[in-house]
């Protein structure tokens, strides 16, 4: 288990302070996958590296399984920092070292017997599927096979928390399932707690039980993905199931409703346009699997104003539907009559572009 507390880290170079963690607080139950997503910038390194205390922080707490890191030294900080491996966007294996050599160096630096050292590097690549690929050396492999000898190597000392900086954005979408899968596999199998930065929508939505949005150093949502993608205003279904920035037509109301789980076997398009003697059209939608779970996200047209929609509007929400109302300036929230003009922050135009899409963008 991961638990961080009001973390700050403050970087001060000449004459220049930048906080780069402002406040961060963070649970990760035992085997539960977390993501931190943001853009470049946003400070989800500097959180990940002051987990394991490669950065020192300058105020808050991290707590991996009951023990405060903060406050240990010397042999017992070692030992803790052992309990958590870590892999990195490149990689970074030796080139001089075969792949089997890259996973023993962490035993070596640990003291491990040469015997004992050998049949744990042949589980760990077994583990990771590279048995075929021992003697190879970095230069001969591809970049998904790279990144299982650093997945192997990071589970070396067998942690309990495994932490992911970036470990696919240099990876094809292909490859990049591939180690998503195997994450989510050892996750499983071995009830690792995985703590993982990327600015890639993908990740988040193949493997994080739970998700935050990081933005100038904090969190500005956060919490398990489908309550996420079921909640007003959440910039990370946005992301998931970019819908077209319709502002409505006069006397029409556009409202956007978004599903999970079992709210999605209710044929409730239909059942609005029955119930209600509504022309229902509509405008963009999408389904997916995500966490597990079936989730989707529509954006409906429905004709009259927002006041004359409050009935169908209820019967949604009462259905167990989150549905927000798109007004010109943007998404209206969770008013119950959605009343024009008290949208949440941004114009449509603006709330419609910063999704995922734009958080991958810009990061590049
Ligand atoms: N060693 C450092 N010295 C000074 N400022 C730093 C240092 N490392 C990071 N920063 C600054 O802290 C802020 C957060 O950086 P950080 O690398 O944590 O963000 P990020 O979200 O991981 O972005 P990226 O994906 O580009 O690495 C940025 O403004 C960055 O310029």
């Amino acid at each position: 288990m991961i638990q961080i507390e009001k973390l700050r880290k403050v970087y001060r170079a000449r004459g220049r302070e930048v906080t780069a963690v402002d406040g961060v607080d963070l649970t990760v139950p035992e085997g539960e996958i977390f993501g931190v997503l943001g853009r470049s910038g946003a400070g989800k390194s500097t959180l990940l590296r002051c987990v394991n205390l490669l950065e020192r922080p300058d105020a808050g707490r991290v707590v991996i399984d009951g023990r405060d890191l903060l406050t240990l030294n010397g042999a017992a900080l070692r030992r803790a920092r052992q309990g958590i491996g870590m892999i990195h966007q490149h990689f970074g294996l030796l080139g001089s070292r075969t792949v089997a050599g890259n996973v023993a160096f962490p035993l070596e630096v640990m003291g491990v017997p040469r015997a004992e050292r050998s049949a744990r590097v042949a589980e760990l690549l077994d583990l990771v599927g590279l048995t075929d690929h021992a003697r190879a050396y970095p230069a001969q492999i591809s970049g998904g096979q790279k990144q299982r000898v650093g997945i192997a190597r990071a589970l070396a000392g067998r942690p309990k928390v495994l932490l992911s900086d970036e470990a696919t954005s240099a990876l094809d979408p292909e490859t990049t399932a591939s180690i998503l899968e195997l994450l989510r596999d050892l996750n499983r199998r071995l009830g690792l707690t995985v703590l993982l930065i990327t600015h890639e929508m993908e990740v988040v939505k193949r493997i994080c039980d739970s998700a935050a949005v990081m933005r100038d150093g904090r969190f500005t949502e956060s919490g398990p993905v489908t309550e996420l993608l079921a909640r007003p205003g959440s910039e990370l279904a946005r992301g998931l199931f970019p819908l077209p920035p319709a502002a409505p037509r006069d006397g029409s109301t556009v409202i956007e409703v978004t599903f999970v789980g079992g709210a999605t076997d209710q044929p409730f398009v239909s059942a609005l346009a029955r119930r209600y003697a509504l022309d229902v059209n509509i405008l963009g939608g999408a389904v997916e699997t995500v966490g597990g779970e079936r989730v989707g996200r529509l954006q409906l047209e429905l004709p009259g104003d927002p006041a004359s929609n409050a009935e169908p509007i209820a019967f949604l929400r009462e259905s167990g539907l989150a549905v927000e109302i798109r007004t010109a300036a943007g998404p209206a929230g969770t008013a119950d009559t959605g009343t024009a003009g008290t949208g949440t922050a941004g114009t449509g135009a603006d709330r419609a572009s910063g999704t995922a899409a734009s958080i991958e963008e810009d990061a590049r």
